[in-house]
């Protein structure tokens, strides 16, 4: 029929996974450790090594994931926005999820491609920020299920999109609703929170932090609020490495000695898990107790706002307009 789009695009959303019982978290943590973009170390002792950390970290991630229930929110937190973004896309456009760490795993999404009996695929990482650990393994992981799989497409990728205009709005509304909660308090002072890294992997030439930087400066200016007191924090270490900061922690502390009431946004995670439910609304929220913080609010994840949706619909069908690290002057794994 004239006019009406027959072709069948397959949108792939990269996203991490997360465990969806508590027999699940070793496994799960398995292969986080085991994968050469978290740890670089050569395949056997890379293994030997996430035998050894995985089960050392088992207990401490399965009381983190007991507040949730015993697993992640994160698989249905994805599958609520795959029906909302299949809503903005429209007609010959299905969304398939690739977990990297646990189910559905690239491999399981590959076959589905193959059995619908898709045209091309576009990649669309649910991270905005490019990072060798998150999308660049993911898209590593992607490339050997496809083939695998023989699903041999023309197929794009979005590497990133930190200033993408849909999710700056989207944010700002959320932050700036935060932002008036907690005036109540005192003249709040915003937290961007984004999960940390390695110092090591961002020296080696990851844009992920200075990706966070350009996203928090978009949202700290599109909240409209003259002389906005901001800053950005890195939350969820784990290990004996030096990850980069300040760490959220320590930016309470700041909060505290300067008796300004907290606003956090998290601004690298797109959705609800165990590192908002747990360590930003249980874990934070208590410290920020102790310290006598006069305020705390949190800012929910972007989740399926609207605005956010349509802007993901956005750099989906113009991957081209996604915004590269190139503009960073540096050019990252995938672009
Ligand atoms: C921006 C997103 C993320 C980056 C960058 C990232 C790097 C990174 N993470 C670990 C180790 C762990 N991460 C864990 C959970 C987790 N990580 C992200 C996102 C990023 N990670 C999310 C969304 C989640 C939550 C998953 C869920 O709840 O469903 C965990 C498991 C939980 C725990 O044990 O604390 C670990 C471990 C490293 C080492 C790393 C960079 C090198
Ligand atoms: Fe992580
Ligand atoms: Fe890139």
């Amino acid at each position: 029929m004239e006019g009406v789009n027959t072709s069948k695009t397959a949108v792939v959303l990269f996203n991490l996974g997360g465990p969806d019982r508590p027999e699940a978290v070793q496994p799960f943590l398995f292969n986080l450790f085991n994968d050469k973009a978290i740890i670089g170390a050569p395949g056997p002792i890379r293994w030997l090594l996430a035998k050894y950390i995985s089960k050392k970290r088992a207990p401490i991630a399965r009381d983190i994931y007991a507040h949730l229930g015993g697993g992640s929110p994160l698989l249905p937190q994805t599958q609520a926005q795959v029906r909302a973004l299949e809503q903005a896309l429209g007609e010959g456009y299905r969304c398939f999820i690739a977990m990297r760490y646990w189910h559905p795993f690239a491999h399981e999404a590959a076959r589905a491609i193959k059995d619908w009996g898709a045209e091309r695929v576009i990649l669309l990482p649910l991270y905005p920020q490019f990072s060798t650990t998150t999308t660049g393994s993911s898209v590593t992981d992607w490339h050997r299920a496809a083939k695998d799989c023989g699903l041999d497409l023309p197929t794009s990728l979005v590497c990133c999109y930190p200033t993408q205009a849909g999710l700056v709005a989207a944010m700002a509304e959320l932050a700036r609703t935060g932002y008036d909660e907690a005036k109540a308090k005192g003249v709040p002072r915003v937290l961007f929170s984004a999960h940390g890294l390695p110092k090591k992997i961002v020296e080696r030439g990851d844009p992920y932090q200075a990706q966070v930087e350009l996203t928090a400066r978009a949202v700290s200016a599109a909240m409209g609020i003259e002389g906005l007191d901001w800053s950005i924090c890195y939350q969820s270490r784990v290990g004996p490495m030096e990850w980069i900061g300040p760490s959220t922690e320590a930016e309470l502390e700041r909060a505290a000695r300067d008796k300004v009431p907290v606003v956090i946004v998290p601004v690298a995670f797109v959705s609800e898990h165990s590192e908002t439910l747990v360590e930003l609304d249980i874990e934070y929220r208590h410290r920020a107790d102790q310290l006598g913080i006069p305020g705390y609010v949190r800012v929910p994840a972007l989740g399926c706002h609207t605005g956010f949706i349509q802007g993901l619909a956005q750099v989906a069908l113009h991957p081209s307009r996604g915004e590269a690290c190139g503009r960073l002057g540096r050019s990252c794994a995938s672009c």
